[in-house]
């Protein structure tokens, strides 16, 4: 094997390397493997009883129907703002609007993308948003009367400046000319977009080693392979090597599954925070453990409930190959977020952690 092909396939290992180093190094997330064969029959049944697919992905009302160039560049943006919409504020929670459908969480940024596009403002053209005033995009993001701004907006005005100068001086200002020197390689593709953009680079310190998720590069190829049903521009040798993205949503569906456990102490402590924080706004809790609140960006617990979601899929995945059925970690994570958000009120009875990240 080539060497650089060598280099890009250490770094699909590098992720999964990183979820198995954190799983045997946790002490308060496990990944029962009974919960995971429990999980992966159930998983596989009702996965096959929707015939779930990546035509799935442009079944959602906001993702974009066509599968084109312009569908990149869409889901570039997208991906580069797809982060932290959990809310301090659930009496205010921010949320758009769009053609009479109120939308919060994750939707949010796609109904502001489109309704700005529908406004003829190109927010999806690099050149716009590498220049946009301040004032503009917060005007593209803005939500509807009487809510909380969008979270960490200013930080998502400086993701936008960051990967729109880097497109528009290297690329030409389209996502598409970069994607075009993967050569078909999903992992040459995430190698790329985390040594192009910084705000992609979801790395971290663990017991004292450096670990990786590359959370919102791997989900960047994924939205692109399902947009294009794995042909075409969507096309990816090796898809099969990314890994389940770790967000703060998928995580609830795995412990509702029982693939994913928590020890009493994390347990409590996130109960306990979802109470304070939404009850007296943001803590920041630098204690360890912290005292019930914001869940700071690499604390040891935040590491181990994202580092074993990604260990959990992985071991689901390979439980339901052993049954002939092929499968990848994307359809699984996609078909748990989705299930987490239809079946929301069940995910209730399961906290989530409050970290304040642009990485997730
Ligand atoms: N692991 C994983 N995390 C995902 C997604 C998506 C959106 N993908 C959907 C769109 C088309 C596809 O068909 C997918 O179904 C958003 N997120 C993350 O969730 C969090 C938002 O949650 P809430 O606040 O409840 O909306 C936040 O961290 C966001 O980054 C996913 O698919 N997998």
């Amino acid at each position: 094997m080539p060497t650089a092909d060598r280099h890009f396939s250490e770094d699909a290992s590098r992720v999964l390397a990183s979820a198995q180093f954190i799983n045997t190094h946790s002490q308060d997330v496990f990944v029962p493997q009974d919960g995971v064969k429990r999980a992966a029959s159930q998983i596989l049944t009702r996965m096959q009883s929707v015939g779930y697919s990546t035509a799935d992905w442009k079944k959602h009302t906001l993702t974009p129907s066509v599968a084109n160039s312009q569908a990149i560049e869409w889901i570039f943006l997208v991906d580069a703002l797809n982060f932290s919409f959990w809310s301090d504020q659930p009496h205010c929670q921010y949320s758009v609007t769009l053609d009479g459908k109120t939308y919060q969480g994750y939707w949010t940024l796609c109904a502001a993308v489109n309704r700005a596009l529908a406004a003829g403002v190109p927010v999806t053209d690099a050149a716009y948003y590498a220049k946009a005033s301040d004032e503009e995009l917060a005007h593209v993001f803005r939500g509807d009367e009487g809510v909380e701004s969008m979270p960490l907006l200013g930080e998502r005005i400086k993701v936008l400046r960051e990967v729109g100068r880097v497109l528009v001086d290297k690329y030409q200002g389209r996502f598409t000319n970069l994607l075009a020197c993967c050569e078909g390689s999903a992992q040459r593709l995430v190698h790329l977009v985390v040594s192009e953009f910084a705000c992609f680079r979801d790395e971290h310190q663990f017991h004292g080693h450096a670990v990786a998720m590359y959370k919102r590069a791997q989900i960047l190829v994924a939205d692109i392979w399902a947009c294009f049903e794995g042909k075409g521009l969507g096309r990816f040798v090796d898809i099969d090597s990314i890994t389940m993205f770790a967000d703060y949503r998928v995580p609830q569906a795995l412990c509702h599954f029982g693939a994913l456990e928590y020890s009493p102490r994390l347990l409590e402590f996130l109960r306990e925070s979802e109470k304070v924080v939404r009850e007296v706004g943001e803590l920041n809790a630098q204690q360890c453990p912290p005292t019930p609140g914001l869940l700071p960006p690499g604390h040891p617990w935040e590491i181990e409930i994202r580092g074993n979601s990604i260990w959990a899929v992985e071991c689901i995945k390979r439980c339901i190959e052993e049954s002939g059925t092929p499968v990848n970690a994307i359809l699984l994570d996609f078909y748990l977020w989705d299930y987490s958000k239809e079946y929301s009120k069940e995910m209730q009875e399961i906290p989530i952690h409050l970290t304040r990240s642009i990485n997730y």
